[in-house]
């Protein structure tokens, strides 16, 4: 087997205006097979790398490689992507079956060629009774199926699917989020989305990329992300962090002992080298906290006033208040002895392998 990546980004670069980079100095690769997500905050530059795979953007500087060859030439209906957009982009005037056809045709298939291959790609997402309808005549949910229908329709080898859930509401979007899924390990080809939406990246993808700014902040296996972030903004992002500026005390791998501001000595986990003298942070994930009383048991443990208190339906998350911290804490309702109200001194604690010291960017 081949070891050139399927698709690389080659220090990519894109500036729109010739005066600010929206993505900068891009190096990433994507593997033959897999579900990629480039996940981040709006503005941080994932369309725009989506649309420079496609081609319908060009980098401004480096290169994008596919089996290691440049597709800078390759123009975007040759490139053999399929695209699904957000709002769907079908042709009203078009019913189903011509509209998942369409890329046949544009490729030269005629009759019976298109025929098979349309109600193929129907039945692979369950629309095949829908096949004479207007994309009027369907709910949200069925517009998706069938604009995934069409991107795999002429077998491409890589599908590109910019917030294709954006539009739909939440039930329908975890249902699609497992339909996706389940289409893309049914077909084997390689996907690649773009969300905002961390957990639609988390059920989805083999592996997450996390843009901030113009930058991938990393990129690992979803797992990965979750369990060890490698900045206090991937911490952030993923999973809901609390995150307080601190400094190191004791130097060395595995446990450390640092300093934050109100609140005094901490004992942490070291998860990346962090280089000494540079900015750094802890991040504690609101669901790792504990509450009392088990918070009593625990290395780190602090008290504070709550500040605020909000019922998740099985779950509570508090805030208290820390000095000048706001700590957020989500814990199932039955951990809580006594359910505290605002104003009330409340005791939590977390232990130092739930507390990350990381590089603050
Ligand atoms: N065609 C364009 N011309 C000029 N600027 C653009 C263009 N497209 C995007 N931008 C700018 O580039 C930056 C990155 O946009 P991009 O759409 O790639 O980000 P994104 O992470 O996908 O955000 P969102 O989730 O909001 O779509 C933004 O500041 C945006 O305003």
């Amino acid at each position: 087997m081949s070891r050139q990546p399927f698709i690389s980004f080659n220090s990519v670069s894109k500036s729109y205006d010739h005066d600010r980079w929206v993505v900068e100095d891009l190096c990433l690769d994507v593997r033959e097979g897999e579900f990629l997500t480039l996940l981040g905050p709006s503005g941080s530059g994932k369309s725009t790398t989506l649309m420079m795979l496609a081609g319908f953007e060009q980098p401004t500087t480096g290169d994008i490689l596919r089996r290691g060859r440049s597709l800078h030439s390759i123009a975007p209906h040759k490139r053999n992507i399929g695209i699904v957009f957000q709002d769907y982009a079908l042709f009203p005037h078009m019913k189903i079956g011509d509209n998942i056809g369409y890329p046949l045709r544009m490729r030269g298939l005629r009759g019976a060629d298109v025929a098979r291959k349309v109600e193929k790609a129907l039945d692979m997402v369950d629309m095949s009774n829908l096949s004479s309808r207007y994309p009027h005549q369907l709910s949200g949910g069925q517009r998706q199926r069938v604009a995934l229908a069409r991107a795999l329709v002429f077998d491409p080898d890589l599908v590109l699917l910019d917030e294709p859930l954006g539009a739909l509401d939440n039930q329908l979007r975890i249902r699609m989020q497992a339909e996706i899924k389940r289409l893309h390990a049914a077909t084997g080809v390689t996907f690649v989305a773009v969300t905002h939406d961390q957990n639609e990246a988390l059920s989805m993808s083999d592996r997450i990329a996390i843009f901030n700014n113009g930058r991938v902040q990393q990129i690992d296996e979803t797992r990965k992300i979750y369990d060890q972030p490698a900045t206090a903004f991937v911490a952030q992002f993923i999973g809901d962090s609390n995150i307080l500026p601190a400094q190191l005390v004791d130097h060395g791998a595995g446990q450390v002992r640092v300093t934050v501001a109100d609140m005094g000595t901490l004992l942490a986990t070291k998860q990346t080298l962090t280089p000494e003298g540079a900015n750094m942070a802890v991040a504690i994930r609101q669901e790792r906290i504990v509450v009392s009383p088990v918070a009593a048991n625990c290395d780190n443990r602090f008290s504070g006033q709550v500040s605020e208190l909000a019922f998740l339906g099985d779950q509570i998350r508090v805030q208290i208040h820390i000095g000048d911290h706001r700590i957020n804490v989500r814990r199932p309702i039955s951990e809580f002895v006594e359910i505290p109200t605002e104003g009330d001194w409340f005791e939590v604690g977390w232990s130092p392998t739930d507390c990350w010291v990381l590089p603050e960017t």
